[in-house]
């Protein structure tokens, strides 16, 4: 597996993910309208980071999810994250 690439670090930020600093990875914190809408979203991404086998670093407070990506295997940003970053996206809406 390779580090991603300039396009596909643009793509990230471009749908509202920001880059962590100090740290090759990408941030985002969703709001949901209440606690089981959170959960269900993490729930959801679960069973896709499983799928995809790449899993995110997330932060759970009632409505609010924190999630950050970034592959332990290249010690950066991948293709997973940003394949995992679009599969979020579409769940969260
Ligand atoms: C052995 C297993 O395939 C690896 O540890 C996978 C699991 N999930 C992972 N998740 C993330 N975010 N990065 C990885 O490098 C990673 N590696």
């Amino acid at each position: 597996m390779t580090k991603l690439d300039d396009d596909g670090r643009k793509s990230l930020t471009d749908a509202g993910w920001t880059l962590v600093d100090g740290r090759d990875a990408v941030t985002k914190t969703y709001e949901f309208k209440n606690f089981i809408e959170a959960f269900g979203f993490m729930t959801k991404a679960a069973i896709w980071a499983e799928k995809l086998n790449h899993h995110p670093e997330w932060f759970n407070v009632y409505k609010k999810v924190e999630v950050t990506l970034t592959t332990h295997d290249v010690d950066g940003l991948s293709e997973l994250d940003a394949k995992l970053a679009e599969k979020m996206d579409a769940l969260a809406k």
